[in-house]
């Protein structure tokens, strides 16, 4: 009857996001008296999730997992669930989450909720709050069907380390059959990913010109931040499209959002309303993304950035 969490990993360590699912499904069987069963796949410190909460780890150990293919994970987390009575799982807001989330609701005649944003606020009945109409509002639903199933949104919830211990099992499911054979992965970079950023430095068609970037890198380098940027700089080739936010983009859910000569174009805004704190620099008062942000620099970049790269590098030296 344990709650189930699908926690993804990269090269054999876990990602942020599969740490939060683990904290929040401890939140969840807290309320409901009980434990948090996680799944990992290949993953190298499976222990590290006892910190988080889960008391057991199901460890699935094949070289042909490597490559995530959401039709065999999703039957090792259908297998999971059903060897553990889980009536509740979890997962992520990554893309791959997205993409079985609704296999394994199929695999369990589950219902899906994605996009949540805190623990239920009522497990019987089971009720979470998510976000909807591209962050715009918030719903409470009620997730009916006997087995349920929760996308979590990436940095709604935390990261709670609780100090405890999980026992790691061999876990060996029956991996079911795929139409789909992934050849290669190519990644587009090995910075820090968008989605899994706690500051995003973004930069938009306000800067010029792809020349113009280095300004943005360096002061991500002193924030620790990833880089992004509007669709029409991805378009135009000035960045890869991999750091494209937006309705047509990925989604930011970071805890501080830096847009600098981003106009906030409601398209642009669609994917970054999850972020907590957002801060524009932008020549024009009249600029949309003013209304939007919790705190705005009417400014030149080009003068404004510069200063600010120099002020948090003179903090930090103060402070190292
Ligand atoms: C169906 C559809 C989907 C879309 N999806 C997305 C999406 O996912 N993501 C996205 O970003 N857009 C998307 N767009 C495009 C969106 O409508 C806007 O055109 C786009 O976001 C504008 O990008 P921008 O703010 O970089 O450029 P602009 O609108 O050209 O704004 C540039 C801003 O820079 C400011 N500026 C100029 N010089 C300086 C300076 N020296 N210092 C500081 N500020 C300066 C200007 O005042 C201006 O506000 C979509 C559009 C459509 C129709």
């Amino acid at each position: 009857m344990s709650i189930l969490v699908y926690t993804e990993s990269e090269n054999g360590k876990f990602k942020k996001a599969a740490l939060e699912v683990v904290s929040y499904a401890k939140a969840v069987a807290d309320q409901m008296g009980t434990s948090v069963t996680a799944v990992a796949v290949n993953a190298d410190d499976a222990e590290v999730l006892g910190n988080y909460g889960a008391s057991k780890v199901l460890l699935v150990k094949d070289e042909s997992l490597k490559a995530f293919n959401a039709q065999k994970y999703a039957g090792i987390l259908e297998d999971a669930a059903k060897n553990e009575g889980s009536k509740v799982v979890v997962v992520s807001a990554s893309a791959n989450s997205k993409y079985l989330a609704p296999l394994l609701a199929v695999g369990l005649d589950a219902g899906y909720v994605s996009n949540v944003v805190a623990a239920p606020s009522n497990v019987s009945p089971f009720t979470v709050k998510h976000s909807a109409f591209t962050n715009k509002a918030f719903a409470n639903t009620e997730i009916a069907t006997d087995v349920k199933i929760v996308g979590l949104s990436n940095n709604s919830f935390g990261l709670v380390e609780s100090g405890g211990n999980a026992s790691v099992e061999d876990f060996s499911p029956s991996i079911s059959e795929s139409g789909v054979t992934v050849e290669s992965v190519d990644k587009a970079t090995d910075k820090v990913s968008i989605a899994d950023a706690e500051i995003v430095v973004s930069g938009g068609r306000g800067l010029k010109g792809p020349e113009n970037w280095g300004m943005i890198e360096e002061l991500a380098e002193v924030l620790g931040a990833a880089t992004a940027c509007s669709k029409p700089v991805s378009d135009l080739g000035w960045r890869p499209h991999s750091e494209h936010v937006g309705q047509t983009g990925k989604p930011v859910a970071s805890n501080l959002y830096i847009a600098i000569g981003i106009s906030g174009a409601i398209q642009h805004l669609a994917g970054i309303n999850s972020s907590k704190v957002k801060v524009v620099i932008n020549t024009d008062p009249e600029a949309p993304f003013f209304k939007a942000a919790d705190y705005g620099v009417v400014g030149d970049a080009f003068e404004v950035v510069p200063k600010l790269i120099e002020k948090l590098k003179a903090f930090k030296a103060a402070n190292a």
